[in-house]
């Protein structure tokens, strides 16, 4: 079975609950266990540092608030480290799955985060970019959720086709096997 992390950062509220979320998906008739993190942006004692949640994650939903600046620049910062930290590790870009996502979009008339500037974010550092509002669709929230999870479910059938020898190899390997050990016992 896959296993795939998320960690949900950034924080557009004043929450102070955190929770891990754990649950056995279904995606394409492949079981992913799922672990989910959603840490208060608050700081707290037994709470892991961003580093290490950063490090524990294998794909990333970041969360600003279009009405709130600061909240902008915290997920522009948390982007960067994630770049930033990932760069030589084991994991490729293309397996490190990152979504941008503004929320209160329901609160257009207060913004302070142009739509372009959050899609100018996720370009550079080759994210997906949401704008929505968690308040009134959930509907939204849910389908970014399953498109990660798609995404992580199809970079690691990659992976997998990477590390498997092409199917001419494999056959070659087969008739050696078979005609190899007739040859020896003629
Ligand atoms: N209008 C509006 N308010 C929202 C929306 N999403 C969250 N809020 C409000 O923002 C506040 C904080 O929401 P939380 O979900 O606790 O925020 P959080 O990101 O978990 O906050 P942290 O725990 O600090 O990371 C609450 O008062 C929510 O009702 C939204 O889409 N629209």
């Amino acid at each position: 079975m896959d296993e795939m992390k998320i960690a949900v950062l950034g924080g557009d509220g004043v929450g102070k609950s955190e929770c891990i979320y754990r649950k056995c998906v279904s995606v394409d008739g492949r079981q992913i266990n799922l672990e989910l993190y959603d840490p208060c942006s608050q700081a707290c004692e037994g709470k892991p540092a961003l580093n290490d949640q950063i490090h524990w994650a294998d794909g990333f939903i970041l969360v600003y608030d279009i009405t709130d600046r600061s909240s902008f620049r915290t997920a522009k910062a948390i982007v960067h480290l994630i770049r930033e930290l990932h760069r030589g590790s084991a994991k490729r870009d293309i397996d490190l799955h990152i979504f941008l996502v503004g929320n209160k979009q329901d609160l257009c008339h207060m913004r302070e985060v142009q739509h372009e500037e959050g899609q100018r974010l996720a370009a550079e550092f080759h994210c997906q970019f949401y704008e929505l509002s968690v308040a009134e669709h959930y509907q939204e929230v849910a389908l970014i959720f399953s498109k990660m999870v798609q995404n992580a479910s199809l970079s690691s059938k990659a992976r997998e086709r990477r590390r498997r020898p092409s199917g001419s190899k494999s056959m070659a390997k087969l008739i050696n096997n078979v005609f190899g050990k007739r040859r020896k016992s003629v």
